[in-house]
């Protein structure tokens, strides 16, 4: 395979349908429609969680995928895709990107992240990481490690980085982003109105992953309800 990637979502958005156990959409065949309605509407890649739904989304929407895997160890607060066991069972799945955490803390079994990367490579080579990041020093850390893609995905999303946006005071964490790296940056996380992808792909972006704004119906509702109690 050829991976042509990154030339397919250049200023375009990918849609991210994720439901954990416990969530109302938790199905692969529900994970499935609601990328094929993603794809109906124009979004070029979906982003998803899981072996099999990753499997389900590509034999109902053939778009490339960007793949994860999350998984709770005891040991560690690293869950997205954390060891090189989740890594080769999202590659294996001929996903075109391989997503996972970057977020400086202890990864399980204190497993090396560079050590996993390079047996990755060897294994995959056509396959492309992405690093799922929460702040400027992780961004330092993933173009270092060599990674193909920056997600901001983590920020916002960790304790260090609780209660902030990457849309905060005019986008400067994300323009802080841009300028510490020459890795494509894939702007995620919080993205919830169409004006907040454009401006980010004005400002550099490769491109745009928006997930809970689209695909989290249970989250969308929330908003409304709290409009209501305020
Ligand atoms: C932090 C974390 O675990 N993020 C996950 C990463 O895959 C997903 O749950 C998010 O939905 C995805 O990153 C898109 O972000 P948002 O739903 O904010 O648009």
């Amino acid at each position: 395979m050829t991976n042509h990637f990154l030339q397919t979502v250049k200023g375009q958005l990918i849609v991210s349908c994720q439901a954990l156990p416990g969530e109302p959409l938790h199905s692969s065949f529900i994970m499935a429609r609601m990328a094929l309605a993603a794809k109906q509407a124009g979004a070029v890649a979906i982003r998803a969680n899981s072996v099999v739904d990753i499997q389900a989304i590509q034999d109902e929407t053939h778009l490339p995928i960007i793949g994860l895997n999350k998984v709770d160890y005891p040991d560690s607060k690293v869950y997205i895709t954390p060891t090189i066991k989740e890594m080769r069972a999202v590659a294996a799945t001929g996903a075109e990107v391989v997503a996972c955490q970057v977020t400086g803390e202890t990864r399980p079994n204190k497993e090396s992240l560079a050590d996993s990367i390079k047996q990755i490579r060897a294994e995959f080579p056509e396959t492309l990481l992405m690093a799922d990041t929460a702040t400027l020093a992780d961004v330092t850390t993933a173009t270092n490690l060599g990674f193909d893609l920056i997600g901001t995905t983590m920020h916002g999303y960790t304790e260090a980085t609780q209660n902030m946006n990457l849309t905060d005071n005019d986008f400067a964490y994300l323009k802080a982003v841009l300028k510490a790296t020459k890795v494509p940056v894939i702007a995620e996380g919080k993205i919830d109105t169409p004006e907040k992808m454009l401006a980010c792909l004005k400002l550099g972006c490769h491109a745009v992953v928006v997930g809970g704004a689209i695909t989290r119906p249970l989250q969308i509702t929330q908003k409304f309800i709290a409009a209501l109690n305020n």
